[in-house]
């Protein structure tokens, strides 16, 4: 693949040891499935990661996900695993939960989560295919598996608003996912307070959905180079106008960070 053109891309590659490299997790490192517990990442990505952590600042995953999950979730059969990639930090549950060295540090979760376990199965009594994701400190409720997911999703909507006011927690919506969670965090505060603890002097996100926007405005606003890439959906088409590069899917992120590490190599723009 041949890079193209950004001048946040550039301030990387010219100097990859201030580089903080962000990740979004399921929709760029793993492919969407509709079993959210069988999203595992894609097989090359835990190999490129740890490629290109050998050469840069930093490589943080800022997810949705518990780091425990998407720890699971990164292991692969052959080859290197998400735990392999050397000095990796994994910001979860939108920065609130963070895995570093082996260790997890997160404040207790929020006491809204009884009521919300208690109530939600009333609001989604009679839906077919609705799947419920308890992950501890957040719950997620999720219509990719019913008979028409957009209408499902629409008809929960409210209900789900409703009951995130009532429990204290906000609505983080997501591709066919309502998710209810505590506020006060989001992926932006997450990758900019990582950035300024890293002393960053560049930075790459890449990610696929709303819960993103966050972190690309955080590129935006950081004051130093950055790029963000999309990795493009049909989904969520609208995305990729708030993005600097577009990518196809989770494959296209593995060939275009196997691309940077292959320039870094040839030192195409050292000094
Ligand atoms: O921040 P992320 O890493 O992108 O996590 C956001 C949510 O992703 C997961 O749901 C999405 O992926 C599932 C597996 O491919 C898919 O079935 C679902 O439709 C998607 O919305 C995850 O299950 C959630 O907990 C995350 O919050």
């Amino acid at each position: 693949m041949k890079l193209p053109t950004h001048d946040g891309l550039s301030a990387i590659l010219c100097d990859p040891a201030g580089a903080v490299i962000g990740l979004d997790f399921d929709g760029t490192l793993s492919p969407i499935v509709a079993d959210p517990a069988a999203a595992v990442v894609h097989p090359d990505a835990p190999a490129v990661l740890a490629d290109l952590a050998a050469l840069v600042n930093a490589i943080v995953i800022v997810t949705g996900r518990p780091p425990g999950t998407a720890l699971a979730l990164g292991a692969t059969p052959a080859g290197p695993s998400l735990a392999d990639v050397p000095g990796l930090v994994i910001l979860g549950h939108y920065g609130m939960e963070r895995w570093e060295a082996g260790q997890i540090t997160a404040p207790p979760p929020p006491p809204g989560l009884d009521l919300v376990r208690a109530v939600l199965p009333t609001v989604i009594a009679g839906m077919d295919g609705v799947l419920i994701e308890d992950k501890d400190r957040a719950v997620a409720v999720h219509t990719r598996g019913c008979p028409d997911p957009a209408a499902a999703l629409a008809v929960l909507s409210r209900p789900i608003e409703r009951l995130a006011e009532q429990a204290g927690l906000v609505v983080e919506p997501g591709r066919f996912v309502l998710e209810l969670r505590s506020a006060g965090m989001d992926k932006g505060r997450a990758l900019s307070a990582f950035l300024a603890e890293r002393a960053a002097r560049s930075v790459m996100f890449a990610g696929d959905d709303l819960g993103d926007l966050a972190a690309f405005k955080a590129v935006e606003q950081a004051a130093v180079p950055g790029v963000r890439v999309c990795s493009g959906s049909a989904e969520v088409a609208e995305l990729a106008a708030h993005t600097d590069i577009v990518v196809d899917g989770p494959a296209g992120v593995v060939t275009f960070l196997r691309a940077v590490v292959d320039a870094l190599h040839r030192g195409d723009f050292a000094g």
